[in-house]
């Protein structure tokens, strides 16, 4: 799914009604008949107060909407007018005389207005900015939200949450209104998955307006969010002719004294995910424990005992996981100096490989084209250097993709891969998976993928997939505590079988929307 920037949904808005032959108001009312149907299906008439707080823009144009949709349902309603400016849409004023000649008389909320006492079982709509929003919300509008936000009602968001700019970071939390849901019209918004912005809402859904289908596809955008529609097209499926030399032979390189369980765990991945062959490049030390634990693995040993020291290969792997537990030793630095100048085939660079690279920038032009990087946020750090905000790094990490010609796969809760200019929004994944081993499952799995014959950018999308994706399948037996690296490794099958399972549809929620 394709994240659109503001002026792109805007430009998305505007082609629609005239295509369509709509007026904007057909499309406001369109938004809020979509609000109205979500809520609708799980209030059922409930009397639960409902206070809808209404910007003056059309983002509140489709708050007070919803609130004659509302009333005309027999709901209990209170409306605000958050009188932040006096350039009203004239949307807004469309619907603000259509509440009129309901008999609904808004409150007007002013700077020095006295807040509206709401109960923690109550609901608040915010509609008080959308995307419309183009600096820091006054004063007076900041103590709302915190007031609002201090009555701990639950809170849904029309569109985007109040105050969150599409484009940049808020400079302080108290401009935000933070959400419980958010109702977004069409597609999500980049911010929903950016660490500093993403914790304003805790869900969000993509209700579906109508704008026009050709013009979104058509619509290039930076930004896209990765789910199993985005995968299906380039997966391979397995031949029927087929021998394990179809399927590529990999080479994990790495290991140390205490840090074999590292190699074991992305050797055990890249096999799980399909890789002809497999084989260790470690030190002898994990000789007989890398045998006994995984015997469809060969095992190619160094000359150290303790680490790696020089990095001689007889073999001709189809790609190489470079870097898991392999330790910063002074031997092992030159080892991977020198591999990377000789090498010529993809590679997936991890952990010690990706600081000493950090450390020393001159390897860099070593890389092969579209190598794999896989730092976490510290790691990235090192390779790119400081950002301002998640914004400015998602743009310093495009420039270091765009000049080192690598794959850069930002691990995070929401795992951004960048390749040159785009960025790649993964939705797999949980907290379960914030544990010791979890990052070399995944270096063997985009290793192995690569192996295959999978494009590089195509092997990262794939792999982070399937990763959270399997995450999220075993978490169910587990729990977010108990969750294992190991675990995550024998949810790679099922979460392969779960990318041709066919989505349930809840019924009632179509009956809902029509
Ligand atoms: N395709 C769609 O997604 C549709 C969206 N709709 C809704 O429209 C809003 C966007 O509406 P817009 O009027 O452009 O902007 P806002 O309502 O967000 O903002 C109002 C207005 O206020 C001014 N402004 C901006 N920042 C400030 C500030 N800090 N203080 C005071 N005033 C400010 C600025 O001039 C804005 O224009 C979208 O989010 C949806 O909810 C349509 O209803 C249907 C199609
Ligand atoms: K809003």
């Amino acid at each position: 799914m394709k994240l659109f920037t503001a002026e792109q949904v805007y430009a998305a808005d505007k082609f629609t009604i005239e295509k369509q032959n709509i007026t904007s108001d057909e499309l406001m009312e369109r938004a809020a008949i979509q609000l109205f149907n979500w809520l609708h299906l799980r209030m059922q008439g409930a009397q639960v107060k409902i206070h809808l707080f209404c910007g003056i823009g059309n983002n509140g144009g489709d708050g007070l909407a919803l609130a004659r949709h509302l009333q005309d349902h027999g709901y209990n309603i209170e409306v605000y007018v958050v009188n932040y400016s006096k350039k009203r849409s004239k949307d807004f004023l469309t619907n603000l005389e259509r509440l009129k000649e309901r008999k609904i008389w808004p409150n007007f909320l002013e700077e020095g207005s006295e807040w509206p006492p709401i109960k923690e079982e109550e609901i608040i709509v915010d509609a008080i900015f959308g995307i419309g929003l183009n600096r820091a919300p006054d004063e007076w509008v900041g103590n709302l939200f915190e007031h609002l936000e201090s009555t701990k009602a639950f809170v849904l968001a029309v569109d985007i949450p109040s105050g969150l700019f599409t484009e940049s970071v808020p400079k302080r939390e108290k401009d935000v209104l933070k959400a419980n849901y958010t109702l977004s019209f069409q597609v999500p918004k980049l911010v929903f998955f950016l660490p500093q912005t993403g914790k304003y809402t805790v869900q969000w859904e993509v209700l579906d307006i109508g704008l026009d289908k050709q013009f979104l596809f058509e619509t290039d955008t930076d930004y896209s969010l990765i789910g199993k529609n985005e995968i299906l097209p380039f997966y391979r499926p397995r031949e029927k002719y087929s021998h394990k030399g179809t399927y590529g032979h990999s080479l994990i390189i790495g290991g140390s004294y205490g840090k074999m369980g590292a190699v074991q765990l992305a050797a055990r991945s890249c096999l799980r995910v399909g890789s002809g062959l497999v084989t260790v490049y470690i030190p002898k030390c994990g000789y007989i424990p890398l045998q006994t634990a995984i015997p469809e693995a060969m095992v190619i040993t160094d000359n150290e005992d303790s680490h790696i020291s020089e990095i001689e290969l007889s073999i001709e792997p189809t790609a190489v996981g470079l870097g898991v537990g392999m330790g910063t030793k002074e031997g092992t630095s030159e080892a991977i100096a020198n591999f990377l100048k000789d090498y010529k085939r993809p590679v997936v660079v991890d952990a010690d490989a990706l600081n000493l690279i950090a450390q020393h920038k001159d390897l860099l032009k070593y890389l092969p084209g579209q190598a794999v990087l896989t730092p976490h946020p510290k790691e990235l750090e090192r390779l790119i250097g400081s950002w301002k905000d998640d914004f400015d790094k998602l743009e310093k990490a495009k420039v270091f993709s765009d000049k080192h010609d690598c794959v850069l796969v930002i691990k995070g809760a929401h795992t951004i891969i960048i390749y040159k200019n785009k960025g790649y929004v993964n939705t797999t994944g949980n907290p379960g998976m914030a544990t010791g081993g979890t990052g070399d499952v995944l270096t063997g799995m985009i290793t192995g993928l690569i192996a295959q014959g999978y494009e590089p950018l195509q092997a990262a999308l794939l792999g982070v997939y399937l990763h959270g994706r399997s995450g999220d399948i075993t978490v169910e037996n587990t729990g977010y505590q108990a969750l294992l690296a190991t675990d995550v490794i024998e949810g790679i099958g099922p979460a392969f079988l779960d990318l041709f399972k066919v989505e349930e549809k809840v019924s009632a929620e179509e009956d809902g929307n029509e």
